[in-house]
């Protein structure tokens, strides 16, 4: 094999870090004698962190200067939470494997309380998820949602500041982080459904790269590959990110996957939902399809709202 190093572009926050460092050795493991290096950089979404994420608009906030790097050669493969990656990949670029889910599902963090339904009225619940207030607000139109960004360590640094009576976190982020304990309870998804691509981790590489394709290819879970593109396909018939209170959800069962898609005002007032199930192979059909069923009920409405006028399709 010619390829003796590649090169990991990753942002710096200790999320991102732990992915890469991850992916890092994974690769190491697979291939022994393979030199792997990060790249550490800052992404647009980093330096913007005081911003509502929906009115910044734009999506790819977190993954649009790891692009940049790959095209210009600085660095060879770029590790991203799924979550946050966009649908569409600049000319030359592509995902190139996606790696086994970690636990997907919604975390409730806080020092008093036990779970959501242990909140008194009138609590102070963080988050500056669209998705996760929806889903919230819907169950208990009586809490006060209070924005709250950053990154991991600086969200429960917040908390623990007395900021928030509770705040709402992908557990998936905690427990890499070896935050798992601070989980009080995790959010079943029939309460928050996650959003696409939720405590997945994928790999964009030059889709010219055949080399590094091969290398990455053991990392590969094709089962959260298949769930994970019903979701994506959901989401971009929706022209939604993790931004937007789109919700999706997808699980493989013997005979297929089954996934669940949820749209939801952002004060809770009303939800959509969709559920759906296909043969493997259809897993992306099956997220165009419930897409069409959210926005025959009014999607559009909803999302056009928060898009400003950008109205999804
Ligand atoms: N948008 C931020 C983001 N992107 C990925 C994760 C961590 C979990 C994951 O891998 O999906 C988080 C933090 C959070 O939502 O709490």
């Amino acid at each position: 094999m010619s390829l003796r190093e590649i090169r990991i572009a990753t942002r710096k926050s200790a999320l991102a870090l732990w992915q890469a460092e991850y992916v890092k050795s994974r690769l190491e493991q697979a291939h022994p004698g393979l030199k792997v290096s990060l790249v550490p950089m800052v992404s647009r979404g980093d330096k913007l962190l005081d911003a509502p994420l929906a009115k910044i608009g734009g999506k790819g906030l977190f993954v649009k200067e790891l692009e940049t790097a790959l095209l210009d050669q600085e660095a060879d493969i770029a590790v991203h939470s799924m979550k946050d990656v966009p649908m569409d990949f600049p000319e030359g670029l592509g995902l190139y494997c996606i790696c086994e889910r970690e636990d997907p599902r919604d975390a409730f963090v806080s020092g008093r309380y036990e779970s959501i339904d242990a909140l008194p009225p009138g609590s102070v619940v963080g988050t500056s998820s669209l998705r996760r207030q929806a889903q919230l607000l819907a169950r208990r139109p009586d809490l006060k949602i209070q924005f709250l960004r950053g990154n991991v360590n600086t969200r429960l640094a917040k908390l623990d500041a007395g900021e928030y009576d509770a705040i709402i976190l992908a557990a998936a982020g905690l427990i890499r982080l070896g935050f798992g304990e601070r989980i009080r309870s995790t959010l079943s998804v029939d309460d928050s459904l996650p959003a696409g691509g939720q405590g997945a981790v994928g790999i964009e590489c030059r889709s010219g790269d055949e080399e590094i394709h091969s290398l990455l290819a053991p990392l590969n879970d094709p089962d959260t590959a298949v769930r994970v593109s019903a979701e994506r396909a959901l989401n971009r018939h929706l022209n939604g990110g993790c931004q937007v209170p789109i919700a999706c959800y997808a699980v493989l069962e013997a005979e297929g996957v089954w996934l669940r898609g949820l749209v939801g005002q952002p004060d809770g007032s009303e939800l959509l939902h969709a559920q759906g199930r296909a043969p493997i192979e259809d897993a992306e059909a099956l997220g165009v399809r419930l897409a069409e069923e959210l926005l025959a009920q009014g999607a559009g409405r909803i999302l056009s709202a928060i898009y400003g006028g950008d109205a999804a399709e």
